[in-house]
């Protein structure tokens, strides 16, 4: 897509967002398919996977690349996974959840499914190893643009000390021109898509 976006002007995020989410949910079957094998390639051929202990990821919806299959290989691989759980209070916070073959889940209040929450198997955002973001959009250098829900700004907003490697996945048709990043967003280590896997940051 060959659109510009302005910093501050809000009214050109959303209807980009609507835009794009409306082009991920367009995709075949067959392409979403072919997306999520393709992740899992390029994902298992980078040193920052094998490294990584703690990798949450997310439940796919609304046309997101698919990483449920990611899921099975990562548990096979005696990775420990999370997903995202919202928090009922405040309602602007995220955990992520711990989960294996046997978890349970519910629709939270987005109608997006998420584990059942226990606390006890709950880890903190910075003692994660490496974070697989959704991306509603992003541009080549790693701005990103998400739901608008703040969730994954907030969460590591203040996470400074050991950063986890943040990594957007996205279809490469969610790739637009340029995104001008906002003072909150938390930039990404690197994008994750069908195509390719693309690092920004080095070690
Ligand atoms: N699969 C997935 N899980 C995720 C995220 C995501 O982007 N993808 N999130 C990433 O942050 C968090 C949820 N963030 C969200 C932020 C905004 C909306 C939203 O605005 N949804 C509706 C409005 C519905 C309503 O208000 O009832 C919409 O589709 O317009 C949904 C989820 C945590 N889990
Ligand atoms: N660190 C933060 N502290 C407080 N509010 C924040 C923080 N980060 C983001 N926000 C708020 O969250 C709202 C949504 O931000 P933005 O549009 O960048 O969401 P997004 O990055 O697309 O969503 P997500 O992070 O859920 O993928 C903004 O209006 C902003 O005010």
């Amino acid at each position: 897509m060959n659109l510009n976006l302005a910093p501050t002007d809000l009214s050109n995020r959303r209807l980009l967002r609507a835009q794009l989410r409306k082009l991920r949910r367009s995709l075949s079957a067959v392409q979403q398919q072919q997306a999520s094998l393709k992740v899992i390639k390029h994902l298992r051929s980078h040193p920052w996977y094998w490294s990584a202990q703690h990798i949450a990821l997310y439940q796919a919806a609304d046309g997101e690349l698919n990483l449920a299959p990611l899921i099975n290989v990562l548990l096979a691989d005696k990775k420990m996974v999370y997903l995202p759980v919202l928090a009922k209070w405040p309602r602007t916070q995220m955990s992520f959840q711990r989960i294996t073959a046997d978890s349970c889940y519910q629709a939270n209040r987005f109608g997006l499914a998420e584990p059942l929450s226990n606390a006890s198997q709950q880890r903190s955002a910075w003692a994660l190893d490496l974070v697989l973001m959704p991306l509603v959009g992003f541009d080549k250098q790693g701005n990103r643009l998400g739901m608008g829900g703040g969730f994954y700004d907030r969460a590591f907003a203040s996470v400074r000390v050991k950063q986890p490697k943040l990594m957007g996945v996205a279809h490469s048709v969610q790739q637009v021109e340029q995104l001008t990043a906002a003072a909150w967003d938390v930039p990404l280590d690197a994008v994750l898509t069908e195509q390719q896997l693309t690092v920004f940051t080095t070690d």
